[in-house]
């Protein structure tokens, strides 16, 4: 349209040009044509661009649809599970009904479920805001807590990173055991604000994320938005409107790690050499971690977790994706360092990262800040290890899954892609172990049973599978049934 009506100025200012320049009565005639004649033809013009740009406009709608719905995908979230796109990657940090969570939330109904799931059952218990309350480390801690007796709020937004469904599964699990999950977003800060109005909390576990190393190179803008941006969101809550300042225990990563080739990984080593983007925002949550500390007095503690695995675990990672692939039939790559060694992982149990996270938890200390901005001196600041101290293959991995599922799996082998992956973690726990007696005791073998069992039993497998018969059936198996060929198998 703008460009159309430039068209129309210019061919009628070439036409006063002609006026200028003619002299004499024909001339007048024949400018008084011109001007006509130019009128007319820059209508002409006018219509055929607005035609013309009606077409445009028609043919890339059909096209590039994502595009003109962005503001669509911004607000109301939504996509593939498998992959959402990154455009809409502020369809992540705010699910549909989510998005207007602070405008939706309130109200005297409201404000008294959230008090009472907030409220500790035993005396001295303490009172938690866990984000991503809905996703697998999050869900084993609220239900850790709220089982020795402290209060539990839960918040979650969500998003399509891999299957809701499953997300939905673990808050009705919650739900049954007196945790409410709200459906809201850590960037909400009028919502977190409204939170810590009604219930005062003494503590936040803060869970919530954008996980998985590889996947950063899809969604990049996902890990700045939550790994940077919801961090940012609730230290500031914590640390400017909360009162008193609750204490702050939140999910770093053993990627921070990165490039490090000193092992096992000690808090004093190097983070400075991120391979990932993934790793880089959890680097960058550390820093922010330190000024929040260093200038509102707010008690933080990160927790590198070593990748974490178990029943109700997330499906992204390799070993549920894995199982998966092996049930189904399916190939599944292995990837294999440059050397051409095994990649390698220090495999962790969500029961010994549960028990690392409430240790963290109870050791927590106290912020030292006030609504006002000032500290009365300085807080803690802490960061530990939660890993399992002993590195496995991934290939072992791989064996032991396929002995508890009783098939063969489909292995591709090849040289690890350059997608920010790192070759080996492996954890030195010794200041854990110190400060809040953090002895992980699960083996790799012993806890890819329990995910197992779990994992036969929540997508109703059909027993052959646990013995390892060919084939999953499609019909529903009997649960017991099912359970009792998975210990038969292992
Ligand atoms: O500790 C962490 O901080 C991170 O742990 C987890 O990352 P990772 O340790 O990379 O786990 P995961 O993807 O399960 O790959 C496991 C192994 O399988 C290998 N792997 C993977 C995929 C594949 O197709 N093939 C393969 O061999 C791969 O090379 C690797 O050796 C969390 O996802 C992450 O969110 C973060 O919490």
């Amino acid at each position: 349209m703008p460009s159309s009506g430039i068209i129309a100025v210019d061919a009628a200012a070439k036409g006063m040009k002609l006026e200028r320049y003619a002299s004499g009565g024909a001339l007048l005639l024949r400018r008084a044509t011109s001007a006509k004649l130019v009128s007319a033809s820059s209508h002409l013009l006018f219509r055929a661009t607005v035609l013309a740009t009606l077409a445009l406009v028609f043919l890339f709608t059909l096209h590039y649809p994502s595009l003109l719905s962005r503001s669509f995908h911004l607000s109301t979230g939504g996509g593939d599970a498998a992959h959402p796109s990154s455009a809409s990657h502020r369809s992540l940090l705010m699910s549909s009904s989510s998005s207007s969570a602070s405008a939706a939330y309130g109200g005297a109904a409201w404000e008294k479920e959230m008090r009472r799931s907030a409220r500790p059952s035993r005396d001295g218990g303490i009172s938690v805001l866990v984000t991503g309350a809905a996703g697998f480390v999050g869900t084993h801690c609220s239900l850790a807590l709220k089982a020795r007796g402290d209060g539990v709020v839960g918040l979650d937004n969500f998003n399509s990173y891999y299957d809701p469904s499953l997300k939905r599964a673990r808050q009705a699990l919650l739900a049954s055991r007196g945790v409410a999950v709200l459906d809201a977003d850590i960037n909400d800060g009028l919502l977190l604000e409204k939170l810590f109005d009604v219930t005062a909390f003494t503590h936040v576990l803060h869970l919530a994320a954008q996980a998985g190393v590889r996947y950063a190179m899809e969604a990049p803008q996902t890990y700045v938005a939550s790994n940077v941006a919801g961090l940012v969101s609730v230290f500031e809550v914590a640390a400017k409107h909360a009162d008193p300042q609750p204490a702050v225990v939140w999910a770093s990563s053993s990627s921070v790690y990165g490039l490090n080739t000193d092992a096992p990984f000690s808090e004093d080593h190097r983070t400075d050499r991120p391979a990932s983007l993934y790793a880089a925002t959890k680097k960058a949550g550390e820093a922010i971690a330190h000024t929040y500390n260093h200038i509102y007095g707010l008690s933080i503690t990160g927790l590198r977790f070593f990748t974490v695995y178990g029943p109700w675990g997330r499906p992204d990672m390799a070993y549920f994706f894995f199982a998966r692939s092996i049930v189904a039939g399916e190939p599944i790559t292995l990837f294999r360092a440059a050397d051409g060694s095994d990649a390698r992982r220090d495999f962790t149990y969500i029961d010994d990262v549960v028990k690392g996270c409430l240790g963290a938890l109870d050791t927590a200390g106290k912020s030292t800040g006030s609504k006002s901005g000032r500290k009365s001196g300085p807080a803690p600041l802490r960061v530990y290890n939660l890993g399992n101290t002993s590195p496995v293959p991934v290939t072992r991995m791989v064996a032991i899954l396929e002995k508890l599922l009783g098939k063969k799996a489909n292995k591709r082998i090849v040289t690890m892609p350059s997608n920010g992956d790192v070759p080996f973690t492996h954890a030195n726990v010794s200041h854990a172990a110190h400060d809040f007696g953090y002895r992980p005791t699960t083996s790799l073998e012993a806890g890819l049973r329990h995910f197992v069992d779990w994992f036969v039993e929540y997508y109703k497998l059909d027993a052959k599978i646990a013995k390892g018969a060919r084939g999953a059936a499609a019909k529903p198996a009997k649960k017991k049934k099912a359970a009792a060929a998975m210990s038969a198998a292992s």
